[in-house]
């Protein structure tokens, strides 16, 4: 995608929601050049970590199996308390940098005994940084506990346990559960039942959803439970192997998409941005929110989103600003953040569009 300088510069000054991102798949390179450089450090041998740090170059195209093994060298940096306390605050920062005001970060909590962390002290870890970013950074952080697709039932629902007993003392920071991993390799609806004890809690539920093919029926039951937003949903639409029956669940309860592109394309599951199936549910509406799913892994920012959505689409300013404006619906905070964030909104409004 070519570089417009104007466009980009008026990408990088909107306020800015990011409602998918995945907290191991965000760091940036920057930060994992410091986090294998602390693995050598205490362990000088390291060659295999030593082989990771090449292996993460930026910019090609990736299958989906390649991303997921991209996760299998990042997770083992990020094996401690401290190490997640300080990629959280990283990618705190980098998402301010960028103008977004509105994060909603989710993260797999891990157990790893040979060093301590638990899942709980993981999560609070996470939850220690976002109190302390508090202070310094002009955004607002909200967090999701995610189950992954290869838990099992025992681990989701240790997951949705962990999770509503967090949100009470967390001031509002933890907003609900994610559903995620390689969508290869469980079915959904195994996990019905604790999605449902993630509702019953109050928890928001944000699910991926058919973000490969052929998953029709598992989605459709999935569905059913009005999920507060869905993750891809790359397969849904009839033209793409969905159905109708698919898209007037989605259309009739209005459940929000998020939709990352850059994602989709360099994994593959979308052939070409302008195929992204963006376009048909924006044409009819519906709502969908910008993100960048795993900003480190795919070496984006959400601003570079908005500017290829510009470009593939041909959508003027004055839409995207839109697109992000009405993003702020989606968030899974209070209606009182919501009002204070259309503030921030409105007051910035005439600075971002002078420059054009
Ligand atoms: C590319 N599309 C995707 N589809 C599904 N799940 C994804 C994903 N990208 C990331 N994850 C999920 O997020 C984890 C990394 O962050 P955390 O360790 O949780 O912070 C991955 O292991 C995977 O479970």
């Amino acid at each position: 995608m070519s570089l417009n300088t104007k466009l980009d510069e008026f990408c990088r000054k909107l306020p800015k929601v990011e409602l998918h991102a995945h907290l191991n798949g965000s760091i940036s390179e920057a930060t994992l050049s410091k986090l294998i450089e602390r693995k050598l450090k205490d362990f000088p041998d390291g060659v295999e970590l030593a082989v990771a740090q090449r292996t993460i170059n930026k910019g090609q195209r990736r299958t989906l199996d390649e991303c997921f093994a991209m996760f299998r060298i990042i997770h083992p940096l990020t094996d401690t308390a401290e190490t997640i306390y300080m990629v959280t605050c990283d990618v705190i920062r980098d998402f301010a940098e960028d103008n977004v005001k509105y994060l909603e970060l989710r993260s797999t909590p891990r157990h790893v005994p040979a060093t301590g962390m638990t899942k709980e002290t993981y999560v609070r870890a996470i939850l220690k940084a976002i109190e302390d970013c508090k202070e310094s950074m002009d955004i607002i952080v909200k967090f999701m506990l995610a189950i992954d697709m290869r838990n099992t039932l025992e681990g989701a629902d240790e997951t949705v346990e962990l999770a509503n007993k967090l949100k009470d003392c967390s001031n509002g920071v933890v907003v609900g559960v994610d559903f995620s991993g390689d969508p290869k390799a469980g079915d959904a609806r195994s996990f019905i039942p604790v999605f449902q004890k993630a509702q019953s809690y109050g928890l928001k539920l944000a699910l991926h959803l058919a973000e490969v093919p052929e998953r029709n029926e598992e989605t459709l039951e999935v569905l059913k439970l009005i999920p507060g937003r869905v993750g891809h949903g790359t397969f849904l639409l009839p033209e793409d192997g969905g159905n109708q029956e698919l898209v007037d669940v989605m259309v009739q309860n209005k459940i929000p998409l998020e939709l990352c592109l850059t994602s989709n394309i360099k994994g593959q599951t979308v052939a070409a941005y302008d195929n992204h199936h963006f376009k048909k549910w924006y044409d009819i509406g519906h709502p969908i929110s910008v993100c960048t799913d795993d900003k480190g892994v795919f070496s984006t920012t959400l601003s570079e989103e908005y500017s290829i959505l510009a470009q593939t689409f041909e959508l003027s300013q004055e839409k995207l600003w839109d697109i992000s404006y009405k993003s702020i619906d989606l968030i899974f905070a209070d209606e009182k953040t919501k009002a204070y964030l259309r503030g921030v909104w409105e007051k910035e409004r005439e600075n971002v569009f002078k420059l054009s």
